[in-house]
């Protein structure tokens, strides 16, 4: 859809949207670069998207151009009236809420599994996607479009042979499919941050194995928390952790990061068994 909407730079002067180190707001006012990060997901025309901090709404707006019809939260109550204004040109497809994410129950928001697609603030990037991996045991949402530090993005995606493989990894992987979809320069950002940036793109796996996923995060938490020792040293103050091992057949002399997240989801499922 093609509406006329004042430029970015505009809106943040507008409506006194100076950048707020404490909120992590680095936004993105490259319309090109926002329209790019709206396709991950696939078709959005009339699909259902949920977004984290909208901020002054560049990536709102390209997903409202691309037909969605998004929720949105955004904590920073000053970026609300910027994005009532963006919501009056596309009638009935922008829904804003003002709450902090951590704190929203997101289970009654949505009619159907909403793609989840966000630039999100760095300090709860990580503890967002844990809960959005963990929620229920089949997700509720289609699919994460999500940006974070590259270096959080390179130990979401990692393999085994990966200097980066760790917890993040199991987590993120066992029911899903997690890839890198697109680096994005810190130039891109107003202002600029430190490092680098990616977008990260997770589907759920169609036939997952079945585990309970805090024994899975209490286990990954257990084996990575000292991944340089033997797992018979690292998780052998977790009740069950060493018989399950034996039970699949893994040795206890190995080291976590040589496990895949088959051998994690095992060690799991045999624990709670
Ligand atoms: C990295 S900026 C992204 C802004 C915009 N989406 C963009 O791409 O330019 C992160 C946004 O998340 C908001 N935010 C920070 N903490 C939040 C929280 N706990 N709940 C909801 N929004 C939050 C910030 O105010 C900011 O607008």
């Amino acid at each position: 859809m093609s509406v006329d909407l004042p430029p970015l730079r505009e809106v943040i002067a507008r409506y006194g949207l100076n950048a707020s180190k404490a909120l992590g707001q680095n936004f993105l006012l490259d319309q090109q670069l926002l329209a790019r990060i709206a396709r991950i997901p696939g078709d959005l025309q009339d699909a259902e998207v949920f977004e984290v901090g909208p901020g002054p709404g560049g990536l709102t707006r390209a997903l409202l151009q691309a037909g969605a019809r998004v929720t949105a939260v955004e904590r920073d109550r000053r970026c609300i009236p910027a994005l009532a204004e963006l919501g009056e040109a596309f009638p009935g497809q922008l829904r804003v809420i003002e709450d902090d994410a951590l704190e929203l129950d997101t289970t009654r928001l949505f009619d159907g599994k909403p793609h989840i697609v966000s630039n999100l603030p760095y300090n709860i990037g990580t503890a967002l996607l844990v809960r959005w991996l963990s929620a229920d045991w089949l997700p509720w949402w289609q699919s994460l479009t999500l940006m974070f530090q590259k270096e959080v993005a390179d130990r979401i995606v990692a393999g085994t042979d990966d200097d980066a493989y760790g917890r993040l990894a199991v987590l993120a992987q066992w029911r899903s499919t997690a890839k890198l979809a697109m680096p994005v320069h810190r130039s891109a950002f107003t202002p600029p941050p430190k490092v680098m940036s990616a977008v990260v793109h997770i589907t759920p796996l169609a036939a997952p194995v079945q585990v309970d996923f805090l024994t899975l995060e209490r286990l990954t938490a257990a084996a990575f928390g000292q991944r340089r020792k033997m797992l018979r040293q690292s998780v052998k103050g977790l009740s069950g952790a060493l018989a399950a091992l034996e039970a699949v057949g893994i040795d206890a002399t190995r080291r976590a990061e040589t496990l895949s997240v088959a051998d994690f989801t095992a060690t799991a499922g045999a624990m709670t068994a």
